[in-house]
């Protein structure tokens, strides 16, 4: 399913933090969000699902604008993982990645075997198939987590939305998910701080920098030492990992805020703290 964003405006807390973003995601594809703390990567993928109403511009679905959809029609077609944990279900795993089938269930009722063998499924996927009958409110942030991305899976929508999905797991988590986000073959929209991940697991890239888009494109082409000066403010070197040859950055500590590198690392101003 492909997403169009067109002249996307929103506003949060009265102030306007998304800037008439357009874009353009194909079918399949996985789009990485990238953008400092604040850019407003969170409010435009609750824009993109459909959560929050848009100040201005539209967001389509293969051409259907998704402000026309109802919100069990919109939920067959993306489902959304937020950043906040604040899910404080005090219900058994199995229960809530249920909850993902919902908008395909006809009423109340029970569920049926189709609809425990896909969550089932989906916590084999993300392999906490062990948590099923353990209490949401008791797992570790990284189990829950893993277990949320199952619910979403669970929706079984041709669009994911994604906000920070590999907050709160070790490495090997992060890169498995990575993994099995590309392998869904849906169209997704992810939010991620690491760079390196992103360059690794993303089809194509978008950077938000203060609500703007600055930059869209494949993460070869995006990518690159000036930009990652110009938006987050660090000096990086870009390699070519060898065994991959994906671009890589390493980062440097020293910012172009900071003050002429001096002999004595002790003695530089600290990062923030500079004088203008
Ligand atoms: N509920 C809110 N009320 C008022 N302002 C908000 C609210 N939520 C976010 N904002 C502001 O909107 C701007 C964008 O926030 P957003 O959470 O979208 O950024 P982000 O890029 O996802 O940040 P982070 O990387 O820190 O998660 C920020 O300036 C933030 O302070």
């Amino acid at each position: 399913m492909k997403v169009t964003v067109d002249h996307l405006d929103a506003h949060r807390g009265g102030r306007r933090v998304i800037k008439d973003v357009c874009l353009e995601v194909p079918t399949g594809a996985v789009l990485g969000l990238i953008g400092p703390n604040g850019s407003g990567k969170s409010t435009l993928l609750r824009a993109l699902c459909g959560i929050d109403t848009p100040s201005g511009g539209t967001v389509r679905y293969d051409g259907i604008p998704i402000a026309s959809l109802g919100r069990r029609q919109l939920a067959q077609r993306v489902a959304f993982m937020t950043q906040e944990h604040n899910e404080e279900f005090d219900m058994p795993v199995l229960e809530l990645v249920l909850l993902g089938r919902i908008p395909h269930g006809k009423g109340f009722g029970r569920d049926s075997d189709a609809d425990i063998a896909h969550a089932q499924r989906a916590l084999d996927q993300v392999g906490a198939r062990h948590l099923a009958q353990r209490s949401f409110s008791a797992l570790s942030g990284g189990e829950r987590q893993r277990v949320l991305f199952a619910r979403a899976l669970t929706q079984d929508t041709p669009v994911l939305v994604l906000d920070e999905p590999t907050n709160h797991l070790d490495i090997a988590h992060q890169l498995e998910l990575l993994d099995l986000i590309r392998a869904t073959n849906r169209t997704v929209m992810i939010a991620l701080h690491d760079l390196n991940l992103a360059a690794r697991s993303c089809d194509e890239i978008a950077v938000l920098a203060d609500g703007s888009l600055v930059s869209h494109g494949s993460p070869e082409d995006v990518l690159g030492t000036e930009l990652i000066r110009r938006v987050f403010t660090v000096e990086s070197t870009a390699v070519t990992h060898p065994a991959t040859g994906q671009p890589h950055f390493l980062f440097d500590v020293r910012t172009p805020r900071d003050e002429p590198q001096q002999s004595n690392a002790l003695t530089t101003t600290p990062k923030g703290l500079s004088t203008p």
